[in-house]
């Protein structure tokens, strides 16, 4: 399933915490579009192995979960912590997980109209015809910031060195598995997020947009 001609699908990737979720909401709101984090999936079937009391690395297990599992049964809260964003990139590196997540994320951006879907893959594997591609990257040390300040409003405590020791291991496994590894693709911008503020990536990401709409 392709999007038809005249769709506007944005893909927006980056590493963790780079802000990509961030942009991709402000787009999807900017251009009406729906919006889809892809790596709530990931975390989603993360979250049922570990409910079911699976090993993380029981690939067997995983590819039974992620044929089975109901989206309605994870409410974000129980996602978005610290611990669901490393077993997510375990699960995230198994070929089953990946294929079996596959035809939900291109159904998504099938939708008339458009879509708007950030991850890891979006513009190399998901969406690969999409008209925009965004890649959204910050120094590890400024990512590390963003998520130790927004741990920490949610009541999560976690010190900023083991956070930074996180996103250095997560972006290793991202970028270094042989399915759909974490990269820019060929024809994405890259926007380095390191020193704009939310207003900037929004503003640069929406001139970038119009660009490639006219091309
Ligand atoms: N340009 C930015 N400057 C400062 N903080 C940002 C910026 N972009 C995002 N953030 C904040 O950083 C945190 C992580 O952003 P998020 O969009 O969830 O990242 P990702 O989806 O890449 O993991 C959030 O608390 C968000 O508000
Ligand atoms: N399209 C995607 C989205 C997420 N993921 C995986 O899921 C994990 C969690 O993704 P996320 O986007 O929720 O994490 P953050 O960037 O928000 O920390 C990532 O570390 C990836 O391993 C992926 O492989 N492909």
């Amino acid at each position: 399933m392709r999007p038809g001609t005249g769709d506007l699908v944005i893909a927006v990737d980056g590493p963790a915490a780079s802000g990509k979720g961030t942009l991709a909401k402000r787009l999807a709101a900017h251009y009406g579009l729906p919006c889809l984090d892809t790596g709530l999936l990931y975390r989603m079937v993360a979250r049922a192995m570990l409910d079911a009391g699976h090993d993380i690395h029981d690939a067997a297990a995983a590819e039974r979960i992620v044929g089975s599992f109901d989206e309605a049964g994870f409410p974000e809260e129980r996602l978005r912590g610290r611990e669901i964003g490393e077993a997510a990139s375990v699960v995230a590196a198994m070929p089953a997980v990946r294929a079996g997540l596959l035809a939900r994320q291109r159904r998504f951006a099938a939708q008339p109209g458009g879509a708007v879907l950030d991850g890891r893959d979006i513009g190399t594997v998901i969406c690969p015809e999409a008209p925009a591609k965004l890649f959204v990257t910050a120094t590890p040390e400024v990512r590390a910031a963003r998520r130790h300040k927004e741990l920490a409003g949610r009541g999560e405590t976690a010190g900023f060195d083991s956070i930074l020791a996180d996103i250095r291991r997560r972006d290793a496994r991202d970028s270094g598995r042989s399915d759909a590894p974490l990269k820019a693709a060929e024809d994405a911008v890259i926007l380095d997020t390191s020193a704009l503020t939310i207003e900037e990536v929004v503003a640069a990401a929406i001139e970038i947009v119009e660009r490639r709409r006219g091309a």
